[in-house]
Parts: structure tokens; sequence; C-alpha cells
């Protein structure tokens, strides 16, 4: 049978509802007494108005049964639970999801049942965590919001179910009275936010603590974001730095420009500024955050300031150390230590280049007489003038003056014959004498004096450095036999 629209099967009816009425009029009007063949015609012609009727009538009744299936299987097919309510808020249809949300009031979801009879159930049974303990509460805001939702139907419900499954429900009442109702089961979103909601409040905990500084930046370098350890590493409030460009920190970036990008996947040890103008040492590691929506540049920042600052200290305190472990205490020229290692590492040179080197041995003459005559403290502070004497006579590059034990000191010169070191030695002799040091107990001149002994030779690879040293004590020895206050080189000792 062809589709016809309700409107012409409407026309259709009527139609042969007044035909079949004026045929039976007709044949009423007629008779079988006046006009029997007539009457007989209208009759049958009356009757087949009525099954014409009734044929359309069971067409209609058919389309209207098609089209209910067809809204059945339509709500069955839709991937949320469906309810609908009558105006009497009583069940009138619904989809197996509703059944699959609440399991435990699958032999309440009848047709006819009152929506507020099966809340109450599903409570009963458990299955609304939220309502345990406040059961009478929950329903009446439950009935409330339902009835709300006849102003406001975009205002969806989130409800949370036994087994800490969510669902999003969305009513919407029907022009007739009656109540639709859409639910979704949330509850993997729902999780996903409440995972999302405890990893932002473990590193929000973790920037808010962390001794490190945490800056947020925007790809052009400007500040979004920065952690309280960041505000009293500079010295800026947040809001003082929010905007401002990194360059403002970071001396390092001022001028020339260092791309964030570089920096991403390592760190880099750089100086900033406090806002008092402080300088910091800083260690600043670069990550990257990209998404679909955001990209920044989180800025890890540790202050190695102190760290550095200790550093600095310690490798002073190094210095000082192997200065002192080659330094003599009492006159600060270089001790025996460093004579001994300066000695061998010249020997080698002069091994390597086939220079001369010398070796002057200075004894101060007569000085257990000047400590018995003025005190050891006097003896102190003349050893002091003579070794500054000597340094000022000794103190070019190549020459070093160390002193070789008790009164005695030793000048070693390198890339230098005899004749040089004797015009050095001659040099300290006289400086000496110009100084004149009162030596009341000295039987010469009662003026402090020096002997000096002196040899140079070119370093010989079989020979060994300590035979300089000898041959210019032996020249020493010779000094003081001679009556001291002189010069004797190894040549004439010899
Ligand atoms: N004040 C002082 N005296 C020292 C120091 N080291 C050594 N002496 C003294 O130097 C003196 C050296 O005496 P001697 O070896 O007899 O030599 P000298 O008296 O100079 O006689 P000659 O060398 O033969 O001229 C000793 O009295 C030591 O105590 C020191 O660091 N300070």
């Amino acid at each position: 049978m062809p589709r016809l629209t309700p409107f012409f099967k409407r026309c259709l009816l009527g139609l042969a509802a007044l035909m079949a009425l004026g045929l039976l009029g007709a044949a009423f009007w007629l008779g079988p007494a006046r006009a029997p063949g007539l009457a007989s015609i209208a009759l049958g012609f009356a009757g087949l108005t009525l099954v014409l009727g009734a044929l359309v009538l069971r067409h209609a009744w058919q389309e209207t049964a098609d089209a209910k299936r067809t809204l059945e299987e339509a709500i069955e097919a839709l991937p949320a639970s469906v309810e609908i309510f009558d105006e009497n808020d009583r069940l009138v249809a619904f989809n197996r999801h509703l059944v699959e949300i609440y399991p435990h009031m699958e032999a309440d979801f009848k047709r006819g049942a009152r929506f507020e009879d099966l809340v109450r159930t599903s409570i009963a049974l458990g299955g609304v965590p939220a309502a345990k303990g406040c059961e009478e509460e929950w329903l009446a805001q439950r009935m409330a919001a339902r009835a709300k939702a006849r102003f406001n139907p975009t205002e969806p419900l989130l409800q949370n179910l036994h087994e800490d499954r969510w669902v999003r429900v969305h009513e919407r009442h029907t022009r007739a009275g009656g109540v639709i109702g859409v639910r979704m089961d949330v509850s993997d979103l729902v999780h996903e936010q409440q995972r999302l909601a405890a990893s932002k409040a473990h590193l929000q905990a973790f920037v808010l603590t962390t001794p490190n500084g945490v800056l947020t930046l925007d790809t052009e370098g400007h500040v979004l974001a920065l952690n309280p350890a960041a505000e009293a590493l500079f010295g800026f409030e947040a809001n003082e730095l929010k905007g401002s460009h990194i360059d403002l920190l970071f001396g390092i970036w001022m001028g020339a420009r260092l791309s964030l990008e570089s920096l991403v996947g390592g760190s880099q040890e750089l100086t900033a500024r406090r806002r008092d103008g402080q300088e910091l040492t800083l260690l600043l590691s670069v990550a990257e955050v990209k998404t679909s929506t955001t990209h920044r540049f989180v800025c890890i920042i540790t202050d190695l300031s102190e760290r550095k600052r200790q550093e600095v200290a310690l490798q002073e305190a190094n210095a000082q150390l192997a200065k002192q472990s080659v330094t003599d205490g009492l006159t600060g020229v270089g001790n025996r230590r460093y004579f001994d290692q300066l000695l061998q590492q010249e020997w080698q040179r002069s091994v390597r280049h086939g220079h001369s080197m010398a070796c002057i041995m200075v004894d101060i003459d007569h000085f257990k007489l000047y400590n018995d005559r003025y005190g050891h403290v006097a003896g102190d502070d003349c050893l002091i003038r003579v070794a500054e004497l000597l340094r000022a006579c000794a103190g070019r590059s190549g020459e070093a003056v160390c002193r070789y034990g008790g009164e005695e000191f030793v000048l070693l010169l390198a890339d230098c014959d005899l004749s040089g070191a004797m015009v050095v030695a001659q040099r300290c002799l006289d400086s000496i004498r110009l100084a004149a040091i009162e030596h009341d107990a000295s039987p010469l001149r009662r003026r402090l004096s020096l002997s000096l002994g002196v040899a140079a030779s070119v370093a010989d690879a079989q020979g060994v450095a300590v035979s300089l040293v000898e041959r210019a004590d032996a020249a020493l020895y010779a000094a003081k036999q001679a009556g001291r206050a002189r010069i004797v080189s190894s040549e004439l000792a010899a």
C-alpha cells in the first residue's frame, strides 16, 4: 500500500464516512419498496466505502506501530541511557543502558513505575553512595533538581554510583509535562579528572616547597609564573615579575640572547642579578612543555652562589697552603723544600738547553754572637732583614732566594755563568755592607757581614744537581776559612 500523509488519510476517512452515511441515507430513503434496485446499489456502495475506510484505518494503525518500533529501536541504539516519564512521572519507555547503569534496579524498571519510587528503591539497595546516612534529604534534593530541570534544562547533574561509577544526567521536560532523561557513563572522564587533579596537587606541592626556583616562560621568554623560591632568590614578588622578560634576571641574555630551545634538556651555569644588585651564580635547566594548546618553557633554577663562594674560598685556601708549603715561615723567601724542587727543575732545564746555572750559598757571619748579644727575637728580625736585602739583589726572573737552614741562605740563578753569579754575590755583599746592620759582638768591624760561596756549571745529564750545591758550599767554607765577609768562587776553592 502506498505511503499516505496523515492529512490525506484524514480526508480519505472523512470522505469515506460521508459517502457511507450518504449512501446509507439514500438506501433508507429509497427503501426496498420504492426503488429496490437503487437501494441495494446504495447499500452496496455504503458497504464498500466502509471496507475502504477500515482498510485506511488498518494502514494507519500499522504505520503507528512501525513508527513506535522504530523509535524504540532508535532509543535502544543510542550510546547513552534514555528513559521517558509521562506527566505523572511514571516510566513510559527506557533502553537497556539504563539497566546497565543501575543493574540492581533491573526488576524495578517497569512501565508505570514512579520516578520517586525508583529513586527510593535504588537508595535502599545501596545504589547511591552519596545518599548513605541522609537518604530523605538526598531524595528531596534530587527531586528538587528534577523539578529545576523544567526551568533550566541545560544544567546536567553529576551522580556518583556504586563501584565508583559516575553518570551525567540530563533531564528535559516535554511539552506534555513528561520528562526525558539521558544518562551518560562518564566514569572514565571523572577518573581521569581525579587523576589530573591529584597530579596537579602533587606538582603544586612540589613547586611551592622546593628550594629550587621555578619559572614558567612563554616562547618569547616572558615570565608567566614563578614559585616562592624564585621570588626569594631574585628578590621580586611574583606579580612584579609576571610579564617581564627573562633578560631582567639573567645578565647573560643581555645583548647576546640565548634561545630557550637551545637550553632544553640540558643545564647551564650562568650569572644573574638579584633586585638589590647582588650577583648570583645559578644553574639553569630548561624543560619544554608543548601540547596541542600550549607551548611553554619551565626553568628550574638552582642557586650555586654559596657553593661558588665556598669553592673560591677553598681555592684561595689551597693556594695559600701551597704557597706556605714552599715558603719559609720566618723570612717569606722560599724554603728548603722549594729550593730542592727548583734545583732539580733548573738542572733539567740546563741539561736540555746547555745553559750554565749558578748557586750562591750565603751565611751570616758570627750569627751565634748576634743572638747572644741581641737575643733570639732580634736575631729573627735580623734574618728577615737579610732575606729582604738578598731578595732585592736577586729578585729578577730566573733568580730565586731561599732559606737553606738556620742563618744560611741560598741563591739559585738560572741561565747564569760564574762571572754573572759573582756579580750578584758582590751585589749581596755590598748591600749588607751598605745596610750597616749593627753587630756589636762581631769581631769584623762591629757590623753584620756575609760570607758567600759561588759555583756555576752547565748541567750534565750524568751528573747530579746537588753537586752544584756542594761546590758552592765548599766555596762558602773556604770564604769562612779565609776570614769571612767575602766571596769565594768554586774555582778558587777547588
Ligand atoms: N734568632 C735565630 N737564630 C737562629 C735561627 N736559626 C739558627 N740560628 C742561630 O744561628 C746560629 C748559628 O751559629 P753557628 O752555626 O755557630 O754559626 P755562626 O755563629 O754564624 O758562626 P759562623 O757561621 O762560623 O760565622 C746559632 O746560634 C743558631 O741558634 C733562627 O731561626 N733564629
